[in-house]
């Protein structure tokens, strides 16, 4: 049903298009069963007639079945689509804070594994929908040939389908527990690619993390999967034995109930053993189908949650290169953990003006980075306010106000190509920028991809910095950039790079532990336990 109103999501009229067609071609299928049935007794001189019937409804269920099915791949494939840039577009446009809280790991367990699941559910559900409109046909036939037989019947399967939900719901918990031991086996494969160095090096840290963290995990998931398909399987079995009864309930016990011609007989036993393969097909996807709905659950979860953290985005107006005033006012923000490990920094008062080159420095955990993170816009105020050139940024400016930076964090990333970037001759400037930063060696960029991001992490961050100037601007603000340049390029950066930046006007912000070079500031601002313990200018 969830994947039903998730295919109804993309085009109410196709869907029913495709079900309307489908069950066409499901009812022309059992329509030629009762046609063979007819044929099994039927004179010489009706043959001709039921021939040609024959042929008309091979075609219409073999005509309507190609529609019901060609619109349900294209509409079902077209789901996932959406399903994949939705998730994408909610994800970009959740608050920073909202992302680190949740994890990524999660996250990526339902870009991934979620997503794979509704898409193999829904790559078969076409040929769910042939299946079950064929059993309807069916059923439909048995009720035409008697009322009683099929109110029978139907009771029969009502009763068996009602046992059989419950033991699908157990297994639909079961796999529903699966699902979160997966958020857990994503959170170890990170452990894995990112900390292999670490694992490779200590054999019996290796052994600790294989048996108590990805063994636990992997067989905690592998109970719960092979309880999941034990219960599918029993149900599976369960449906069958229903249908085999009903069979035999009609074959043995009915001519002693009602007085049944012995071609309504064959009829009845016709239509059962062709109802065998698609009622085979449609409880062999059960599990696919269960996986399926606990996926959607996890994706809807995920999108509410995202939902609530959404800001607001609009394409943002053109950025004020002339600004003159950057306020903090009573800014704070906390990370919440437990009630004796918050970390609250501010309240911050801060006015920054352009073509000033601010050092940011403090002790590890001072809270630089988070003031960087306010600052920048990517976290929104818990409470106070940012005030620029006059105006307090609202949820609605937020992101016109955040494309006034231009940011290298420590925990920088790195595209390979310049996305996003519109300037005249970008190859060019990029490659003198290239030379200026000493890696027009290493690094060719041909219509804005790099050749190579296959660097040294000092080299990598240099390149940050070719992104920074291609994007010119108001506000730039490096986060421990330095650390991990050798002494001449460190040297370059504060006593060329960033004169030279001031010099076009811009504000540098510069997270810094390199006290050897403070005097290349104009101010410095102090962090300590998330507060301002001092505000100095220097070279005043
Ligand atoms: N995503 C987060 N969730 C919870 N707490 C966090 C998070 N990021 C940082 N913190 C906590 O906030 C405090 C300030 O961290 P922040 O990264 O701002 O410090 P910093 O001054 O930049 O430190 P460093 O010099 O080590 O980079 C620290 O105590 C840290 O544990």
């Amino acid at each position: 049903m969830q994947l039903l109103s998730f295919l109804l999501r993309s085009s109410r009229k196709q869907v029913a298009i495709a079900i309307f067609t489908g069950f066409l071609s499901g009812i022309s299928s059992a329509g030629l069963i009762a046609l063979i049935s007819r044929a099994i007794g039927a004179k010489e001189a009706e043959m001709g007639t039921v021939a040609g019937a024959f042929i008309g409804l091979a075609a219409i269920s073999l005509v309507t079945s190609v529609i019901s099915q060609v619109i349900l791949i294209r509409l079902a494939q077209d789901a996932v689509f959406h399903l994949r840039m939705r998730l994408g577009r909610q994800i970009l446009a959740s608050e920073l804070n909202h992302l680190e809280r949740l994890g990524s790991a999660p996250v990526m367990a339902t870009l991934t594994e979620d997503v794979q699941a509704v898409a193999t559910a829904v790559s078969s559900f076409p040929f769910l929908c042939i299946d079950l409109a064929t059993i309807v046909g069916c059923f439909a036939y048995i009720g035409w040939l008697s009322w009683i037989v099929f109110l029978m019947v139907m009771g029969l399967f009502i009763a068996s389908f009602v046992a059989c939900q419950w033991i699908l719901n157990q297994g639909r918990k079961r796999l529903a527990y699966a699902r979160d031991d997966q958020d857990i086996l994503f959170k170890h494969f990170r452990a894995i690619t990112d900390g292999i160095k670490e694992l490779k090096l200590h054999y019996p840290r290796r052994q600790m993390f294989l048996s108590d963290d990805l063994e636990v995990t992997s067989a905690s998931f592998r109970r719960h999967n092979v309880d999941a398909l034990v219960l599918f399987a029993a149900a599976a079995s369960f449906g069958k034995l229903i249908f085999f009864f009903a069979i035999g309930f009609v074959l043995f016990a009915l001519p002693n109930i009602l007085s049944v011609p012995l071609q309504t007989l064959s009829g009845y036993v016709l239509t059962f053993t062709y109802l065998i393969l698609p009622l085979d097909k449609i409880v062999l996807k059960l599990p696919v189908l269960g996986q399926a709905s606990v996926s959607l659950d996890k994706i809807n979860a995920l999108g509410l949650s995202l939902k609530s953290r959404s800001e607001a985005i609009a394409v943002p107006a053109p950025t004020h290169p002339d600004w003159s005033s950057l306020e903090l006012r009573h800014v704070t923000h906390t990370y919440y953990q437990t009630e004796d490990s918050n970390f609250v920094l501010g309240p911050i008062d801060l006015t920054l003006r352009p073509g000033e080159i601010v050092f940011v420095v403090g002790g590890n955990g001072s809270g630089k980075s988070t003031l960087a993170k306010l600052l920048t816009g990517l976290y929104v105020p818990e409470s106070g306010a940012i005030v620029f050139d006059g105006h307090p940024i609202s949820e609605r400016d937020r992101e016109w106000y955040r494309q006034h930076f231009s940011a290298v964090f420590a925990d920088f990333y790195l595209f390979d190509r310049l996305l996003g970037i519109d300037a005249p001759n970008l190859d060019a400037q990029a490659h003198s920028y290239l030379k200026q930063l000493h890696l027009d060696h290493k690094v060719q960029i041909v219509e804005g991809h790099l050749s190579t991001t296959k660097l040294s992490q000092g080299q990598r961050k240099r390149l940050t910095l070719l992104t920074a100037y291609l994007e010119d601007r108001p506000i730039y603000l490096f986060d421990e950039w330095a650390s991990d340049q050798d002494p001449v390029f460190r040297e370059l950066f504060y006593q060329e790079f960033l004169p030279k930046l001031k010099h076009q006007g811009k504000t540098i912000l510069v997270i810094s532990h390199d006290d050897h070079y403070f005097q290349s500031a104009d101010r410095i601002i102090k962090l300590d336990y998330g507060q301002i313990e001092y505000d100095r200018r220097l070279n005043a």
